[in-house]
């Protein structure tokens, strides 16, 4: 009897993403696709994010988290899952907050007074340069996969609608006898998500046919993944996987990034993704109306598929 292979998440250089030449920028759409239909993620290696770079970035986070409890939850917003979230009974390991507009100066400056009232100038620079990059990342994955469905006539109106969170998690290691779920199995609310972390793993991803791999970034990495607004656009062609963070055999703190991304407005299924083949499984949603089906708690229900409840046909 042999083994079964290990399934493995796809690997994409970042440097094949911004090749403009039209035969291999069109191999290399068809990749992006190919890996959001079959993994829901794949990780892209963007050299421009130096290990430097990610270690301050990281050490930000740790100096960010140590504030006192009183100073994190006034980190508020009306949206589900964009401000403090933590001090869950059955996920007492997970500490998250959010910046809502991190590629503008002016909103991570208004988090950054929240939590450093006499300023911190260095840790909005650091956050909003990062958010930029990542953003970029977000915004050249996107145009790919709209190239390759043939719908880049959509690209620059959708350009117009984003609007993005970046959510920082930490995650403590359990004491004995406690959960090591970081966070319970569930699938994005967002369009994308792009996530990082430091050297902690703990990040696993089910494939479609129900088995559970470990993330391994390698240096300079990101891992992008779908959500259920971007599954629900494709009409069901691209998978927003389930995935969930456990806390294994290790003392250390996990500090993790993901950059979120949302559609102001409503999320227009493009009439030519729904065909012959492909009979409508979607109806046009409003994406923030979809985040408010939920509240902090229900996000972590156990496996359940909400989109198709929210917009499905
Ligand atoms: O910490 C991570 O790597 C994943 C976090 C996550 O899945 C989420 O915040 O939705
Ligand atoms: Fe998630």
């Amino acid at each position: 009897m042999g083994f079964l292979e290990q399934p493995k998440i796809p690997v994409i250089d970042m440097v094949d993403i911004k090749q403009c030449t039209s035969s291999s920028r069109a191999l290399a759409c068809s990749e992006v696709r190919h890996a959001l239909e079959e993994y829901g993620c794949f990780l892209v290696v963007c050299d421009a994010v130096t290990k430097e770079v990610s270690r301050e970035v990281f050490d930000a986070l740790e100096t960010l988290f140590d504030l006192p409890l009183e100073t994190k939850v006034k980190n508020t917003s009306d949206k589900a899952y964009h401000g403090y979230v933590g001090q869950i009974p059955f996920l007492p390991l997970l500490e998250g907050m959010g910046i809502e507009h991190p590629t503008s100066v002016n909103a991570v400056n208004s988090f950054t007074n929240v939590m450093w009232p006499s300023g911190n100038d260095n840790f909005c620079k650091m956050i909003q340069s990062y958010a930029k990059l990542v953003s970029e990342i977000e915004e050249a994955v996107r145009k790919m996969v709209f190239e390759s469905y043939g719908v880049q006539r959509y690209h620059e109106s959708y350009n117009e609608s984003v609007t993005y969170l970046l959510r920082v998690m930490k995650y403590r290691p359990p004491n004995g006898g406690e959960t090591k779920m970081g966070s319970i199995s569930h699938t994005d609310k967002t369009f994308i998500s792009i996530l990082s972390q430091n050297q902690v793993k703990g990040l696993e991803v089910k494939t479609k046919d129900n088995r559970w791999i470990p993330v391994e970034y390698p240096p300079s990495s990101f891992l992008v993944m779908a959500g259920d607004a971007f599954k629900a656009w494709s009409n069901d062609r691209v998978h927003a996987p389930y995935h969930r963070v456990v806390m294994e055999g290790h003392e250390y703190y996990r500090y993790s990034i993901g950059l979120f991304t949302y559609h102001k407005g409503i999320v227009v299924v493009p009439e030519e993704l729904v065909d012959d083949e492909h009979s409508r499984k979607f109806n046009s949603f409003d994406h923030f109306g979809y985040l408010d089906f939920y509240d902090n708690d229900s996000l972590f229900d156990q496996e359940y598929c909400h989109i198709k409840s929210y917009c499905g046909v």
